[in-house]
């Protein structure tokens, strides 16, 4: 129901001795949102993912819904107990059921006529009510993905858990399975965890983004958020590409060869990186005012292009400009910063 909340507090899964996969990890997961769960590979997603599916233990930390305990000391409800939709990668139809009869297997609720028309209907959320009678191998990866998709949703459960559901699909196939599933989950207002290891996707899917790394989640927020105000470099760096500068505070300022940002918060002397996205390099000719660097490199990129920039002081960085400008390799430029693309964190 719409505000219930999935929460994950200070959750521990160990496999052995050394770091736990998941570690004092904590998350909140709200109805009708999706939550991407982002972070490199190893990094524990999947794990995390399991534990609140209950299909692993928690050996610390406990995971609640509308509160009731799910994992907890002494608390271990068993997967069909919690309600949770599940979909992984390799989609796992049964292949010698139709694609109707895939959905409706879930189903317990209901008489069978009944059953079979929320199976219809689910299917048909994904724009797959013409396939109801076709059987996995008839279908693509992505109308397989779609069913196992309907066949997760069809019982209506308060939490959807997704494992990289996209992967293994091309470009556009993958952005159309997207949009579709992100149709059906808002329809549905489940709670959505999105596992991905792909930046991309995760800021296109996301109400909300959860950074993992090393098994702990670093920094929870909305996309914009999590782009412009990382809290870390390995925050910055999870969702994007990222100029770091290392400098030391003086008057509130932290300096950098392309201009001061204000540090807020901070002590005069302490140390310091200031985190700036490409997007917050401004580049003028050569007569303006800022610091001076020669393009050393041009790469087209779509709509863009990517410049390779050298500062007097040797120092590289890289900026994206629109494809239609004429910057070129050789050019002479000047380099400011745009302070509302850059962060001061703790070195
Ligand atoms: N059943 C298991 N037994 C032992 N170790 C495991 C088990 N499952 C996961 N691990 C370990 O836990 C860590 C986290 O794995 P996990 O699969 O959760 O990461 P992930 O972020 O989902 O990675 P990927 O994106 O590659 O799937 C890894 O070091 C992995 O080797």
């Amino acid at each position: 129901m719409k505000g219930d909340l999935l929460e994950v507090r200070e959750a521990t899964v160990s496999f052995a001795e050394g770091r736990p996969a998941v570690d004092q990890a904590s998350l909140s997961l709200t109805c009708g949102r999706v939550t991407a769960l982002l972070g490199p590979s190893g990094s524990g997603k999947s794990t995390l993912l399991r534990a609140i599916a209950g299909l692993e233990r928690l050996d610390a930390g406990e995971i609640r819904f509308a509160g009731r305990t799910w994992s907890g000391k002494g608390v271990h409800l068993m997967p069909e107990e919690r309600h949770c939709g599940v979909v992984f990668q390799d989609y796992a139809l049964f292949p010698h059921l139709t694609a109707l009869a895939n959905v409706a297997f879930g189903l317990r609720k209901g008489s069978k006529p009944e059953r079979r028309e929320t199976a219809r209907a689910r299917l048909a959320s994904v724009e797959l009510a013409h396939k109801a009678g076709a059987y996995p191998h008839e279908l693509s990866g992505g109308e397989q993905q779609r069913v196992a998709l309907a066949r997760a949703l069809a019982p209506s459960p308060d939490v959807m858990l997704l494992d990289e559901p996209f992967s293994g699909l091309d470009r556009r196939l993958r952005a159309e399975l997207r949009a579709a599933s992100l149709k059906a989950l808002r329809e549905a207002d489940t709670a959505a965890l999105i596992v991905t290891h792909d930046a991309e996707e995760a800021l296109a899917v996301a109400d909300e983004i959860a950074l993992m790394n090393a098994g702990e989640i670093v920094q929870v927020g909305s996309p914009d958020r999590l782009y412009l105000a990382p809290v870390s470099e390995t925050a910055a760096r999870l969702l994007g590409d990222v100029e770091v500068f290392e400098t030391r505070i003086a008057a509130g300022r932290a300096d950098t060869p392309l201009g001061a940002v204000a540090a807020d918060g901070f002590e005069t002397g302490e140390y310091a990186k200031v985190l700036l996205r490409p997007e917050g390099i401004v580049i003028d000719r050569a007569a303006g005012e800022g610091a001076l660097a020669d393009v050393s490199d041009r790469q087209p990129a779509g709509g863009a292009a990517i410049l390779t920039l050298q500062l007097e002081n040797g120092r590289r960085v890289c900026a994206r400009v629109p494809v239609t400008d004429t910057i070129r390799a050789g050019d002479a430029v000047r380099l400011r910063l745009d302070d509302r693309f850059a962060t001061v964190v703790k070195a």
